[in-house]
């Protein structure tokens, strides 16, 4: 695919729902899908050696983004978080690129929040700035009491954005940040949490989806959302994008587009993150992991809705990854195995 054409202007790697646990091939909850866990890693070496052996600059990766789920929350259960995630980072660092890390529900299964900002899938000092030191009475923030610090450090939101290229941003969204499990109980989002999940979903068992209809089977435990905090910083993100002309892709673990996923993964208030894309006009692609089947959709405002197929599914005689080029007018993406090939055409 453009083959002789003139070179992008830089590229990168894209991965979702790796979820590696050193055990046995298993299944989904449902036991329809089987999922290959230690094959993952064997896959994300495919990763790496094809992101390694680009050798045009401009088409050799510049970063990585790894999409949410990198281990398995079996790794809990068999005392093996960290070593998981250290054999999986190991096969990362083998690439010369950078990795963003998306934080997904298997992150929170395996670490707590604090221990996640404090580990290496923080990779917000990757960014520019911050949402916890970016606007809002955040700023100046000098004089805090300690309570104050501990509260605020209990809501703290991971979503930073960065600009690898001139006019060009990526946008790394928390969609865990309205959230029952990585939440510490005592905060308020734990709270404001429950209650969304609770006034959506009766069962006693909250992964258990409501069954009204498949738009309201997201509320459950396993996804979660945005917090008001979290939308005010990326209207600011955005708004300063479209005033510098700049093309943004955010990233998400949970999908936002009902046609781009199976609705049973969206993220709770998906419909206030789509209606704030379609108001800004740098936004040209939205990509998230967390459904393993994948999906794509364009939606009316010509904004591409990508939900990558999720390594852990894929059986050893596939692939699920991609490389993506980005050029001034489109973004090409190079699928292996699962994941197609697609042209992005910008709006
Ligand atoms: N219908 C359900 N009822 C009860 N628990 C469920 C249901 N669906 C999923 N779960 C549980 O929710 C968690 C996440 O589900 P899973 O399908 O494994 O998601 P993921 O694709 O993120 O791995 C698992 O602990 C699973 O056992």
């Amino acid at each position: 695919m453009e083959d002789g054409g003139p070179p992008p202007l830089f590229s990168f790697g894209v991965i979702a729902d790796i979820q590696f646990a050193d055990k046995d091939d298993g299944f989904n909850f449902h036991r329809t899908r089987k999922r290959f866990y230690r094959n993952s890693l064997q896959i994300l070496k495919n990763a790496s050696r094809c992101w390694e052996e680009e050798e045009e600059p401009e088409r050799r990766p510049a970063f990585i983004l790894q999409l949410g789920d990198i281990i398995d929350g079996f790794n809990r259960e068999l005392s093996a978080s960290e070593r998981a995630l250290q054999t999986v980072l190991d096969e990362f660092s083998s690439c010369s690129a950078k990795v963003h890390h998306v934080w997904g529900n298997h992150e929170f299964y395996n670490f707590s929040r604090a221990a996640l900002f404090q580990s290496a899938l923080n990779s917000r000092d990757r960014g520019e700035r911050g949402a916890e030191d970016e606007g809002g009475e955040e700023e100046g923030g000098g004089g805090r009491g300690e309570e104050e610090e501990k509260e605020n450090s209990l809501e703290e939101v991971y979503a930073y954005h960065f600009s690898p290229h001139p006019k060009f941003r990526f946008i790394v969204l928390d969609a865990y940040d309205l959230s029952i499990i990585g939440r510490d109980k005592s905060s308020k989002k734990f709270k404001q949490s429950m209650k969304i999940i609770t006034e959506h979903n009766h069962n006693e068992e909250l992964n258990e989806p409501p069954a009204i209809s498949p738009l309201e089977s997201r509320f459950v435990k396993y996804n979660g959302g945005f917090s008001q905090d979290q939308l005010d910083w990326l209207e600011r993100v955005l708004t300063s994008a479209d005033e510098n002309e700049e093309k943004v892709t955010i990233l998400s673990h949970l999908p936002v587009h009902p046609y781009s996923t199976d609705p049973v993964c969206l993220a709770w208030n998906y419909d206030k993150i789509l209606s704030m894309l379609q108001a800004h006009n740098s936004v040209v692609c939205f990509m998230a992991g967390h459904d393993h089947d994948g999906g794509y959709h364009m939606d009316t405002y010509g904004v591409h809705h990508l939900t990558l197929e999720g390594v852990i599914e894929t059986p050893p005689i596939s692939d699920a990854f991609g490389i993506v080029y980005v050029y001034e007018d489109r973004m090409v993406l190079q699928g292996r195995g699962r994941i197609s090939d697609r042209v992005l055409m910008f709006r």
